[in-house]
């Protein structure tokens, strides 16, 4: 089996990917952004789920590009385009074309980066974060831009073995802020 390569803060976890994967209106051959891609797992999830899926994952930093793109390779990923640096400055440029679905699992520069995808009228936006305080910026930032849909709050419980049964280990809770186009 093909081993995912990790980088500090990704990959993000299997269950929170599914959730966030689900309300975000993959459809074939749509343009799915990852935008602060860390490893490209969210990507790699998002191209089994449709067909002829065309990716655009960005990452300001060099180690999660590096590490994204020997990810995509290993995972046979060819339908993609990595780009490093600020997505905010990234998303504006005219090559990047239109935008259907937008995961964002970096949240620096965040008020921009959601007015950025307004502009580009991103149909769909599913949104990760750890923090209350991003959590209600982004909402509030939303529901200006007239995209808010929904905020879920999701804790995993995962099994651990402890003296030959089983207990459950409690994962950092995880905010997921959904937004679509067209609201009114
Ligand atoms: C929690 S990690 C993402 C994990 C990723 N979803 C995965 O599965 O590996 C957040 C990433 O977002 C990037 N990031 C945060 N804000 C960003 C921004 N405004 N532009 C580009 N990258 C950003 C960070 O460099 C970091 O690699």
């Amino acid at each position: 089996m093909t081993e995912l390569l990790h980088v500090s803060g990704g990959p993000t976890k299997p269950e929170i990917i599914a959730v966030s994967l689900s309300k975000l209106d993959l459809a074939d051959g749509c343009r799915f952004f990852d935008i602060g891609c860390g490893t490209g797992a969210v990507s790699i999830e998002a191209s089994k789920m449709v067909r002829d899926i065309s990716i655009c994952a960005i990452d300001a930093r060099e180690e999660a590009i590096s590490v994204t793109k020997k990810n995509f390779e290993a995972f046979k990923i060819n339908n993609a385009q990595v780009f490093s640096g600020e997505s905010s400055d990234i998303l504006e440029k005219q090559e990047v074309g239109s935008i259907d679905c937008a995961f964002i699992g970096g949240t620096k520069n965040i008020s921009r980066v959601l007015e950025v995808l307004a502009e580009k009228k991103a149909k769909s936006i599913v949104l990760n974060a750890v923090r209350i305080e991003t959590v209600v910026n982004v909402i509030n930032k939303m529901k200006e831009l007239d995209l808010f849909e929904e905020a879920l709050h999701i804790i995993v419980s995962r099994s651990a073995p402890i003296t030959g049964e089983t207990m459950f280990k409690p994962e950092n809770p995880i905010y997921i802020v959904v937004g679509k186009s067209g609201k009114n």
